[in-house]
């Protein structure tokens, strides 16, 4: 096990974390040159686009070093978003050591810090890179200096590489090797392997990735997963270099697959322990958490005959994506739907493009929402997902609306205007930490207020400078209530929203004024109020207008009207007509838009 390093790599967004690694498979004789032409790491294209990593995936690589002795190492790629910190935590659990990557032209961001934190309290060693040195404006003094300020730990020999170039790419191997320590573990104990990740394939139903802590694994032998109990007989092991490879047995220290013809991702969680059914593990390895949807919203088909096509790709969509939930629902405005569960609104808009994207569908999307636990008269508990199931308020005796504990990191300049926004959003400090120039900040905030608009504020009250993880505490007893919105009078279910009293009026008053801009005029006026329980708090009027787009070009030039049509025509796509209003989706999302008091 001496000659083995578990490692991943944590950078901020293009400071070089794919080509790096893919330089590092490329040395490490995992792939041909032709092999490595499409960057491997990330391979979805949407995630090439929006430039995470959302599937985590890892590669077994053997490096012969300068001491004439041969390394095994393993390569675990983590996910690099607040939705994804579970997740990461996982990751980082299974490795002792973790490269950081920073881009030495750039410095240290915001993003890598929370994720270094992570890192250093699991106990993981961490060994900072500085990338791009080829590029002029690297600055390798500096970026040593923000290292240390910032992180905290001591960056003096910090490995100088660039990724692009190749140079100094050895280096950081060499350094990984004498710095990381080599894994603990005992390979004749009973079974204990964590679940770094697990995803669907295909041909042979759900891949487990883990790390084996104590034990030795073998094809044929009976797993258990211990968190649900479930059994199955394992059909294959192997590594992935990144191709997949089989193995004969698998045993302390090593990272590989499973694949146990396992039908459901669901049975396979993130987290928990695999070990032999006929001889458990006294105890599972610490730190599982069974990771829920926290962020509910419907999605509706924007044609009525598309929702058998929704369901389909919903199916198709939760086959990889076990923290993916839904279930039917019908509007009275938006007609029939699906009510969707999600880890948080990057997951949410993840799989909202993913539908559209792959799948073609075009939806409309209401306003995301946290569940709330509500307490009846009559002592009936309910889950409320979805505004507009909301008891009347007369019947309700308490709502309980969940809390998260936020962990926020930023420079000391923003200190300042972080906790004024914290304090905007009912958040409730705990805890304010030094670490060099940076500051940690620990809130209890409402979930509510954080799906709300709460990271794109963060980002633009510390410039881009703060970053932030969260996690479900508890649910708390909250004076929230529902705001209704009326379109000529009639209340349309999927508009409402549940807000803080406080901010009711305000809110509702707020929505009605966006709304009234993004409604498009239409042939008749349009009356918008918005309504808590009968009362009336907020009007606005649209004035009809005569649209006829075709008035301007008498004289009949065929084709320009044509296009004006077609026009015409791309601009409803995403309309909803509810009753006889043409509604698009930005009206469903208003409340995202509206600022705060
Ligand atoms: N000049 C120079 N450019 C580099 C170097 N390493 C990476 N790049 C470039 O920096 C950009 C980002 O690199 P990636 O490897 O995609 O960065 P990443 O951190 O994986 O980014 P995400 O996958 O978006 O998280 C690409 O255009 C690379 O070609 C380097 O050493 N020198």
């Amino acid at each position: 096990m001496k000659d083995i390093r578990n490692f991943s790599i944590i950078a901020h967004i293009d400071h070089g974390k794919s080509t790096l690694a893919d330089r590092i498979i490329q040395l490490c004789g995992g792939l041909s040159a032709r092999e490595m032409e499409t960057q491997v790491l990330d391979s979805m294209a949407l995630e090439r686009e929006r430039g995470i990593t959302i599937k985590a995936q890892t590669a077994a690589l053997t490096y012969r070093a300068r001491d004439g002795e041969t390394y095994y190492l393993n390569l675990i790629d983590t996910p690099g978003h607040v939705d994804f910190s579970y997740e990461v935590s996982r990751s980082l659990s299974a490795c002792e050591g973790a490269l950081l990557v920073v881009d030495a032209s750039q410095g240290v961001e915001a993003q890598t810090v929370a994720n270094c934190y992570t890192a250093i309290e699991l106990g993981v060693e961490v060994v900072p890179v500085l990338n791009k040195i080829d590029l002029p404006a690297a600055n390798c003094p500096q970026a040593i200096e923000e290292i240390e300020e910032v992180i905290g730990i001591d960056a003096a020999d910090a490995v100088r590489c660039s990724a692009k170039t190749g140079e100094g790419v050895i280096d950081v191997l060499e350094a990984l090797i004498t710095k990381v320590p080599p894994p603990v573990g005992d390979p004749q104990a009973p079974l204990q392997a964590l679940i770094i990740d697990s995803w669907f394939d295909n041909y042979v139903g759900v891949v487990i990735l883990v790390r084996i802590v104590n034990g030795t694994l073998r094809p044929k032998d009976r797993i258990v997963l211990m968190a649900t109990g479930a059994q199955f007989p394992v059909e294959h092991i192997g590594v992935f270099t990144p191709k997949s490879q089989a193995r004969e047995s698998l045993s302390a220290g090593q990272v590989g697959f499973i694949i146990a013809g396992i039908k459901a991702l669901t049975v396979a969680k993130v987290g928990d322990t695999v070990s032999h059914a006929n001889k458990p593990a006294l105890a599972p390895l610490p730190g599982f958490k069974e990771v829920k949807p926290q962020v509910f919203a419907g999605l509706y088909p924007v044609e009525a005959n598309q929702y058998e096509a929704l369901r389909e790709s919903l199916e198709k969509l939760k086959l990889n994506d076990a923290s993916l939930q839904y279930e039917p629902e019908v509007s009275q405005a938006l007609g029939f739907g699906f009510r969707c569960g999600f880890l948080g609104l990057l997951h949410m808009e993840i799989v909202q493009e993913r539908l559209e994207r792959e799948f073609g569908m075009d939806l409309i999307t209401t306003a995301p929402t946290v569940i709330y636990e509500v307490r009846q008269n009559n002592g009936e508990l309910t889950v409320v997902e979805n505004p507009a199931k909301l008891p009347e308020p007369s019947k309700i005796e308490e709502i309980r609306e969940p809390i998260v504990t936020v962990n926020l990191y930023m420079p000391q300049e923003y200190v300042g205007s972080v906790i004024t926004l914290c304090t905007q959003k009912r958040g409730m400090q705990i805890d304010m930490v030094y670490r060099g120039r940076q500051v940690q900040l620990i809130y209890e905030m409402p979930m509510a207020e954080i799906v709300l608009d709460f990271f794109d504020k963060l980002k633009s009250v510390s410039r881009g400078y703060a970053s932030m993880e969260y996690e479900f505490k508890e649910y708390r007893p909250a004076d929230v209530v529902k705001v209704d919105m009326l379109i000529n009078g009639e209340k349309v279910d999927a508009l409402s929203v549940i807000v803080h009293r406080s901010q009711s009026q305000f809110r509702g008053r707020q929505v009605a004024a966006k709304m009234r801009e993004i409604i498009p005029r239409q042939m008749y006026d349009v009356a918008i109020q918005a309504a808590i329980s009968s009362h009336i708090i907020a009007r606005e009027n649209i004035k009809a207008l005569r649209k006829n787009v075709l008035a301007k070009c008498y004289g009949g030039d065929i084709s320009r009207k044509k296009k004006l049509l077609e026009k015409q025509k791309e601009g409803k796509k995403r309309m909803k007509q509810v009753g006889s209003v043409e509604i698009p989706q930005e009206a469903f999302l208003a409340i995202l838009r509206v600022e705060d008091k």
